[in-house]
């Protein structure tokens, strides 16, 4: 459907609806106003849109996470597995894995999961994928050493479009190209009619330029590599560590980045540095020579005698000639000999070859002078033929360069796509070994006998303590149970627990068990303790709430945790019985936590089941607890545990130096107690 042919829907609403296809992409708030307020959608619709909206900011795109508690569970869950990541994309990819009902989703990353428990992981490549990142497009590049050159406007334009790295030059003729010349190193003309022409500086004609763009510009491609040049070595880095196959060839690949400096310049190339050295160094050089020349020349003199005959100096002087031709006509050795340390300097220094050198001796005049001055036009001229052989090998390298990487784009693009995936999945391994975990079975895929869930040794992840300070748990639920236990006993921290098994094995992912069977739930309803006793209002709205699911639970797990707490002991009672025959009814799982659960049991229009967290014993005061709750079996309660302790007291004789325990209060009072605790 045309979504834009709604009345009313604009373009924005128009987005957010099809965000509604796209679980991975949350809508944001905005979006979801903007529908609610849309003309031509009902009331109704503008709900299930901002419903599903919210589901999505969620990661509940098929709505399983019911409740608040549930949604909580999920993220903690979520956390734990993205706290063991170590690049910022495995943890955004983990909060793609979302729980649904849905077989083929389940099975999907459980596929992967499986894969993913099979990694090993170690320092090496944990330290490696820390320079791993996503591969980032380089800005906008300007090359000023180049540029193309047409005499037509409509290939001017199309130029400018295709290659915006070069400026682009409209030239009349030859004698415009040659100008054009002057000003860069290289000029490409992109008209055929130039072919054969003979410019000086240079020319390259290349009518193709347009089509193969990275030929003119190897810049481009090279600045896609020089911009991640780190982060793929990192992702080379994992690949070696982590023994992963690569998609291309790592050594290539290694090699080109080696040669590339990050502000996309060839790197490791002796001429080029060399080049680049003497045209940098250049003036500093040619003024040392001039130096050194002086310093020579000045030194020669101090230590000549020179002796001229009266007649001779008459003459000179009557020629007004100066000291130049003194040095021409006597010391001009000396000269000679000073000249050539400044040339000799200078080729030295900059590391000049056999033509540049030739160029450098001009620099320094056979005439005599003094002191000795470098000619500033063959200084320029040097510069400009050391540029110029700089910008041709750069180039040249470049492009040589630019097309050794050319073939590795796809590759390379794939190793960090790799390399981070394996963040993800080393995250999963590391989460199942340090919870020691094993893959849910689902009973509708193994045809074994329906059941809610059956837990054997699961340790709730939710818990603080470390792992080994945890005791195992079995639990196994079908159908509706009453889970009665001591205080502190465990009993929330088996609602979690179950809560987590769940939530993990729908997202695919493995859990924290031994073993662990269980049904697909279409969604979880967790209701956390009640603080306190709800007022008119809200327990009104509780009442309500469990309404709607007692008629629709067919498929839902539904986890309560001391629902009592909100109104008196005798009302509670008699409400959640009723929840738990409608519950019962429909065919949901449940588990209710509950102080009263054999008052409810009493109330109960059928046999509900009441399971229990037993306390084996006090131990110097302390509880002694089976975490594992007993099927079939009111726990009793911690109250009850201590009023036995002291009627086991009461019986005992007296061991300590005839004094009767608890004389006030015999034997008889606690055995009276404990009756009415039957
Ligand atoms: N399986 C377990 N192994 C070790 N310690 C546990 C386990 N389960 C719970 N505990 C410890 O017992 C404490 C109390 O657990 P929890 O809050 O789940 O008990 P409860 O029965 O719900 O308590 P209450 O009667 O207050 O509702 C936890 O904080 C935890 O330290």
């Amino acid at each position: 459907m045309d979504l834009e042919s709604i009345p009313g829907v604009g373009e924005k609403t128009a987005r957010a609806l099809r965000a509604l296809d796209e679980p991975e992409r949350a809508l944001r708030r905005g979006d979801v106003a903007a529908i609610a307020t849309a003309p031509g959608i009902s009331q109704g619709r503008a709900a299930r849109i901002a419903r599903g909206a919210i589901r999505l900011e969620h990661n509940d795109p098929g709505g399983f996470l019911a409740t608040d508690r549930a949604r909580e569970v999920y993220r903690d869950v979520l956390s734990l597995l993205k706290s063991r990541t170590v690049t910022d994309y495995a943890a955004q990819r983990l909060e793609t894995i979302y729980p649904s009902p849905r077989r083929s989703r389940i099975e999907d990353v459980q596929a992967f999961a499986r894969g993913a428990l099979e990694r090993e992981s170690d320092e090496a490549v944990l330290t490696a994928l820390e320079g791993v990142e996503p591969l980032e497009q380089p800005g906008d590049i300007r090359v000023r050493e180049r540029c193309l050159a047409t005499t037509d406007a409509e290939r001017y334009s199309e130029a400018r479009d295709v290659i915006p790295e070069l400026s682009v030059e409209i030239v009349e003729d030859t004698q415009g190209l040659a100008e054009l010349a002057r000003g860069y190193s290289t000029v490409i003309a992109l008209d055929e009619s130039f072919a054969g022409v003979t410019i000086e500086g240079d020319v390259q004609v290349r009518p193709d330029a347009l089509e193969a763009p990275a030929e003119v510009v190897p810049e481009r491609p090279l600045a896609f590599f020089a911009r991640n040049r780190d982060r793929l070595q990192a992702a080379i880095e994992v690949h070696r560590t982590a023994g992963l196959a690569a998609d291309c060839d790592l050594e290539a690949l290694e090699d080109g980045l080696s040669r590339l400096d990050e502000d996309g310049t060839v790197a490791g190339d002796d001429e080029l540095d060399r080049l680049t050295t003497a045209v940098d160094d250049l003036d500093a050089a040619a003024s040392t020579a001039e130096s050194v020349a002086n310093d020579h020349l000045r030194e020669a003199i101090r230590e000549e005698d020179v002796t001229i005959e009266g007649s001779d100096l008459l003459s000179l002087v009557e020629r007004g000639a100066g000291v130049d031709s003194l040095l021409s006509r006597e010391l001009a050795d000396e000269y000679a000999a000073a000249v050539e340390t400044a040339r000799e300097h200078l080729t030295d220094a900059l590391d000049l070859d056999q033509g540049e050198a030739e160029i450098a001796r001009r620099a320094f005049s056979d005439e005599p002078t003094f002191p000795v001055e470098r000619d500033e036009g063959v200084v320029s001229r040097l510069r400009e033929e050391l540029t110029a052989a700089k910008e041709r090998r750069a180039g040249r390298l470049k492009r040589e360069l630019a097309a050794d990487l050319a073939d590795q784009r796809e590759g390379a693009r794939k190793l960090v796509r790799a390399a981070l995936e394996l963040d993800v999945e080393l995250a999963i391994a590391r989460f199942g070994r340090e919870f020691e975990c094993t893959m849910p079975e689902f009973t509708a895929e193994t045809g074994d006998e329906p059941i809610g869930f059956a837990i054997e040794g699961g340790r709730s992840p939710l818990l603080d303590e470390p792992l080994e300070a945890i005791d195992p748990v079995d639990y196994e639920v079908t159908g509706v149970a009453l889970l009665s236990g001591v205080n502190s006993g465990g009993k929330t921290s088996t609602l979690d627990l179950v809560a987590s098994v769940v939530v993990l094995a729908h997202m695919g992912l493995p859990v924290p068990a031994e073993r662990v069977r269980l049904r697909r739930f279409d969604d979880v309803h967790y209701h956390a303790k009640t603080q306190g006793t709800l007022d008119a209002g809200a327990f009104e709205s509780t009442v309500r709430e469990f309404a709607d699911l007692a008629r629709g639970g067919e498929g839902s797990l539904v986890l309560v945790d001391e629902l009592e707490s909100i109104t008196e002991p005798g009302a509670s009672a008699k409400i959640i019985a009723g929840i738990l025959e409608a519950l019962s009814d429909n065919g949901a799982t449940g588990v209710f936590v509950s102080h009263l659960a054999g008052e409810i049991r009493e109330m109960a229009d059928y046999d509900v089941t009441v399971d229990g967290i037993e306390a084996v014993g006090l131990v110097d005061g302390a509880l002694e607890v089976n975490r594992s709750p007993v099927k079939d079996h009111l726990a009793r309660s911690t109250p009850e545990l201590i009023v036995e302790k002291l009627a086991d007291e009461a019986r005992e004789p007296a061991t300590n130096g005839g004094d009767v325990p608890d004389r006030e209060a015999g034997p008889d009072f606690y055995d009276r107690l404990l009756e009415k605790f039957d």
